[in-house]
């Protein structure tokens, strides 16, 4: 596989700073399950960057689960993208489905985020993906495709090179369901067609896909094998550093 593959934990919000620790340092302990040829990331709560920063395995790099696309100003609550690159934020989340659901993102105000991501030097993590009435419509490669190109436009190929989408079909998430490996590698193909035809066969080729929806270490395996799929945004089971550990050791063994 030319794309490294990416473990990514998405805690949505879980976790005190004394949680965060422990986790950190329980990971530590099984930093050897940890195969340098995979990249993992932890997007935390802003409260828990620090620490995860300070006790963190070197090779776990740190996400952030959002992002305000402005550079400062008078937006009380928020955070600016500088703010988090400043900090050795690696990845940034931009439209989880959670945010686009219950905080009414649009597929514009989107784009807004992952451009600043861009500008600032980080990796935008673009969330996508369809409900399931959209699924039972037959819509779903339509609505993906939209949600991509709406989400990355602007960038230029080099930059769609080197971002990651994540699809996360909204039924599957929190919900012990997943969408089948084969389903969600005809997804992942369309993605990828969708991006070579507006960008370029280089920008498709470099973008990295991750599959989201209920994984666990029992079936992050089975995604990860697909071709167009390089690795996995996980919720529940990345809380866990035995879980975590043991996807880590599941993406080696496809590797392997
Ligand atoms: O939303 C998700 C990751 O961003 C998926 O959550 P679960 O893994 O808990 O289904």
């Amino acid at each position: 596989m030319a794309r490294t593959p990416l473990l990514m934990g998405n805690w949505k919000m879980y976790k005190t700073v004394a949680e965060a620790r422990a986790f950190a340092e329980a990971l530590g302990q099984q930093s050897q399950k940890l195969d340098s040829r995979i990249e993992y990331a932890i997007c935390a709560p802003y409260t828990c960057l620090h620490v995860l920063r300070v006790m963190l395995p070197a090779h776990v790099h740190l996400g952030a689960q959002n992002v305000f696309p402005e550079k400062e100003g008078a937006y009380t609550g928020e955070i600016a993208p500088g703010m988090l690159a400043e900090f050795g934020t690696k990845f940034v989340l931009a439209g989880h489905s959670e945010r686009r659901m219950l905080f009414g993102e649009s597929d514009q105000f989107i784009n807004q985020k992952v451009k600043a991501i861009v500008a600032n030097g980080m990796t935008p993590v673009l969330c996508v993906g369809e409900n399931s009435s959209q699924k039972e419509d037959g819509v779903t490669k339509e609505v993906v495709t939209g949600q991509v190109l709406q989400g990355l436009d602007g960038l230029s190929a080099d930059e769609v090179a080197s971002a990651i989408v994540a699809y996360e079909p909204v039924w599957a998430i929190g919900s012990g369901k997943t969408a089948t490996p084969g389903d969600a590698q005809e997804v992942a193909r369309a993605i990828r067609a969708a991006v070579a035809e507006t960008w370029s066969d280089q920008a498709a080729e470099g973008l990295r896909i991750l599959y989201g929806g209920s994984v666990k270490p029992e079936n992050v395996a089975s995604f990860v094998q697909e071709s167009d799929l390089d690795g996995a945004l996980v919720g529940g089971a990345s809380l866990d550093p035995a879980s975590f550990a043991a996807m880590a050791e599941a993406i080696r063994g496809v590797l392997a």
